[in-house]
């Protein structure tokens, strides 16, 4: 079993929660309110801006040069994606300037702030774990959404979402970052420590829900 399955299993109420969330499901009915997915996208940017420093938060605590790299190298991937992120939301009529001067929503500094916090206070599993459900979580949902029919019709105005997310590329990120999870559970992870980390990915599970809830909220 791997480290981000023991964890899922131990949080298994607030996970599901997360990935079976109405907004997640409406995504994949192509029923999504689009100013609930406009709020969403626009947070989704101001997300993505702490994400990266979470990871460069990676880079400053890693002990070995390995994880120096694979820190820096989703730092690069991140801020290179920022570019689809903003081609994406002009699709949706977003422009920069509304990325730029829109507030982020308290949902979304808790969550971004939890993150950075956990991995400042911790090491480099606690940050890992932080951002498990982020990464992991998103590749699950998309997957499931892809393998309906109203998910993969090309007439539901979200089949890109779930496309970008369900592709192989975000796949690949996903099971590198399970591979990651479970060589620093080798290397920091005692049984006395699960129930803290555990915790955090527990935590991190329900902000994500906020997250979604937020989107929702913002469509009245
Ligand atoms: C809120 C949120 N969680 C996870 C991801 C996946 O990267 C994202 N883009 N946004």
């Amino acid at each position: 079993m791997t480290l981000f399955d023991r964890l899922k299993a131990a949080s298994a109420d607030d996970w599901t929660a997360y990935v079976e969330h109405d907004f997640v499901r409406q995504l994949g009915e192509g029923t999504l309110p689009v100013p609930a997915f406009r709020t969403y996208l626009v947070q989704d940017y101001l997300f993505l801006i702490h994400f990266a420093r979470a990871y460069a938060l990676g880079i400053f605590k890693g002990r070995h040069l390995a994880d120096m790299r694979s820190a820096l190298a989703s730092v690069n991937a991140i801020l290179g994606e920022m570019d689809l992120h903003v081609g994406f939301c002009a699709e949706w009529g977003i422009s920069e300037a509304e990325l730029e001067r829109t507030p982020e929503e308290r949902a979304n500094t808790a969550y971004t702030r939890f993150v950075i916090d956990a991995g400042l206070r911790g090491d480099l599993l606690d940050l890992h774990v932080a951002l498990a459900p982020c990464v992991i979580g998103y590749a699950e949902i998309a997957r499931r959404l892809a393998a309906t029919a109203k998910g993969a019709d090309p007439a539901n105005p979200y089949a890109r979402w779930i496309a970008e997310y369900s592709g192989e590329a975000y796949a690949a990120v996903a099971e590198a970052a399970i591979a990651k999870l479970d060589s620093l559970g080798d290397e920091l992870l005692t049984e006395k420590r699960f129930t803290a980390v555990s915790d955090l990915f527990a935590q991190a599970s329900r902000l994500e829900a906020d997250f979604w809830q937020m989107g929702l909220d913002a469509a009245g």
